[in-house]
């Protein structure tokens, strides 16, 4: 599933219109009619007595099968899901259904009438919805709906932010239909709007085309639509955000539903905006996925989709049925100090855990006796130091122990040293395999000006979290938070490395100028020694054969999904510890 900026989507939006000759106006009406489904979805599922499941869903996407389909996200879980049923649970389908239905084993007649069960509700007397409308196309999206909810038996009133002869283009249209249909209207400042009166609200405000922080009336509608307690269901974006970066401004809406149109934007992903947007439902409104790989959009959410048909990889894990462990590979982990030495281990054990047929645990040589049998898989090799410690001229030691392994993975628990930018060095250009950078290292990195060393045959992986992200770019943690799709998209092509930026929503960028989002994973991870499993994870699967970009997408996705299931066994995920997530591998 792609995700794009606001400025791709335009870019998309214009290519539809001028290129394949789609309508303006029919694009609206399609996202009018995948808002008002959901909304009536949203109300049955209500009615039903459930909440909001927190789950990502595309429903009817263009390069999916018919229908609404739960993305897939291997044995991840979210309550209340169901293939037919879709986001909120098991879909009715009301009153609608062919006529002259007979009994087991009778031929139905040949004329029979298709009632539109997606936009039909039991209960629709029982609703009443407030559609906030802006003046731009967001509005006119809800305007569209608006008819569709109104056809559908519920009350809705329309609360325009600016005078409606102010709209323009196809939201003037639309404005012009829901007049000559004779829905009620008010206009905010001029008329009393009565939020308390109304059972949920559509929020078709500010979507692609929002600049800065809500203004005037925007911003009025929007504290009060937070401030009524009710359902909040937004099109497209909740209105305040930024479509890209995730930036709240103040006011934003805290939606329940986003019903996010054509392509994912990016800032549902990123936070604070990610946390604002509720359940994300993708619907596509007729512009064509090809549309989005014709033009190169960088960005995608990584779903075992994506793993399979973009990314390649050979997610059921087959093995040959002739292996052993020379055919998957052998990792060298130089890592571990005498206050970190489990930093290590954990890194060393997650390789193992990920299918590589051999690790071998490079470490300072007093730390050596200490861990013999802590983890009997593991080969143990000493590479000098001083008191538990790394020091410069281990570098000789661990370049010998690499020639002949398939990777290398350094940093975790490393500490830092007299002379470790030489050392890292040493290992950058001396390394004839691929070469995974994790936490100290990282920050050795940072230290150097690593632009001029020699480049290298066979390619880097780096993992930084926010904080190693920001020594490395030389930013703020908080400018890194900002934009991390942006930020990783541009670090790891200047830099020709596969970054992997951790943290909710980790994104792998590629030196290529791709980049993949992951939502596998759970904020009980944020806990010691989880980023050195992921380390060990990527270098497993780098060890068996997979390339850099598959071995960082499918480590990270893997990861998240060993975090979910091992927080099953746990009254709390905060219970969470980094060996739990080895065991769920
Ligand atoms: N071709 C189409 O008709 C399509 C329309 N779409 C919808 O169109 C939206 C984008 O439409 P637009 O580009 O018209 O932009 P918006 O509807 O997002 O908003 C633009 C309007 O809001 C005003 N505005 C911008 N920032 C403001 C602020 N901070 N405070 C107060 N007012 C502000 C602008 O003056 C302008 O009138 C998408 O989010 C989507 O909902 C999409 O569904 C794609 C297809
Ligand atoms: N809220 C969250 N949601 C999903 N994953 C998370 C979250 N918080 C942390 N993680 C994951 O946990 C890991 C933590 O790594 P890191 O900060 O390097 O820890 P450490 O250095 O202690 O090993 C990363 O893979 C990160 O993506
Ligand atoms: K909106």
């Amino acid at each position: 599933m792609y995700v794009v900026t606001a400025e791709e989507m335009r870019e998309l939006d214009r290519q539809t219109i001028e290129r394949l000759g789609i309508p303006a106006i029919a694009l609206m009406e399609n996202a009018g009619r995948a808002i008002a489904e959901e909304i009536i979805r949203f109300c049955r599922y209500q009615a039903g007595g459930g909440g909001t499941p927190a789950a990502w869903n595309q429903a009817g996407g263009a390069s999916e099968a018919a229908g609404t389909r739960e993305l897939e996200r291997g044995d991840a879980g979210a309550a209340g899901r169901s293939r037919n049923g879709g986001a909120y649970g098991p879909g009715g389908r009301g009153d609608a259904g062919a006529l002259g239905s007979g009994g087991p084993g009778v031929q139905p007649p040949g004329f029979s009438v298709s009632g539109d069960a997606a936009l039909t509700l039991e209960h629709a007397g029982a609703e009443h919805w407030l559609v906030l409308v802006g003046k731009g196309n967001n509005g006119g999206d809800g305007l569209a709906a608006a008819r569709h909810l109104r056809e559908a038996g519920i009350a809705v009133t329309l609360v325009y932010a600016a005078a409606p002869e102010s709209l323009a283009g196809e939201a003037a249209l639309q404005q012009n239909a829901a007049a000559a249909m004779g829905l009620p209207a008010a206009v905010y400042g001029r008329d009393r709007v009565d939020f308390a009166a109304c059972s949920g609200i559509l929020d078709a405000l500010l979507g692609t085309g929002s600049a800065g922080a809500p203004r005037g009336a925007y911003a009025e509608l929007i504290a009060a639509a937070n401030g009524s307690g009710k359902p909040i269901v937004s099109a497209d974006i909740p209105s305040g955000l930024d479509a890209d970066t995730g930036r709240a401004h103040e006011p934003y809406i805290h939606a329940a539903v986003t019903v996010c149109l054509a392509f994912l934007k990016r800032g549902l992903l990123q936070y604070p905006g990610a946390a604002s947007a509720g359940q994300v439902v993708v619907r596509s409104i007729g512009i064509p996925a090809a549309l989005a790989r014709e033009s190169g959009v960088p960005a995608s959410l990584l779903t075992p989709e994506v793993l399979r048909t973009r990314l390649q990889v050979d997610v059921s894990r087959r093995r040959s049925p002739e292996g052993h462990k020379g055919t998957y590979g052998h990792v060298l982990v130089a890592a571990g100090t005498l206050s970190m030495s489990g930093a290590g281990l954990l890194a060393s054990r997650a390789a193992l855990r990920a299918g590589c047929g051999l690790v071998t645990w490079a470490l300072p040589t007093m730390l050596l006796p200490y861990v013999i049998g802590a983890a009997p898989e593991l080969m143990l090799a000493a590479a000098g130091g001083e008191n538990g410690a790394w020091s410069a001229g281990t570098a000789a030691e661990v370049l010998r122990l690499s020639s002949g392994r398939d990777v290398t993975a350094v940093g975790p628990g490393l500490g830092r040293f007299e002379g470790d930018g030489e050392w890292l060095r040493a290992l950058w250009e001396g390394i004839e395999a691929p070469l995974v950078i994790d936490a100290d290292a990282l920050n050795i990195l940072a230290d150097s000006e690593y632009g001029s060393w020699a480049s290298r045959r066979h390619p880097v992986i780096l993992t930084p979290h926010p904080g190693e992200m920001a020594r490395l770019a030389r930013l703020s943690t908080a400018e890194v938070q900002r934009d991390r799709i942006g930020l990783a998209l541009t670090y790891a092509r200047e830099h020709g490395v596969t970054l992997v930026l951790k943290g909710a929503h980790t994104v792998i960028a590629t030196p290529e100028g791709e980049a993949y989002v992951n939502i596998t994973g759970h904020p009980g991870m944020g806990t010691g020694g989880v980023g050195d499993v992921l380390t060990g994870i990527i270098a497993g699967l780098l060890a068996q054969g997979l390339n850099a970009v598959q071995a960082a997408a499918f480590g990270v996705y893997l990861h998240g999904l060993a975090g979910e299931r091992a927080v099953r066994l746990r009254h709390d995920p905060a219970a969470l510890t980094a060996g739990d997530i080895i065991e769920a591998l």
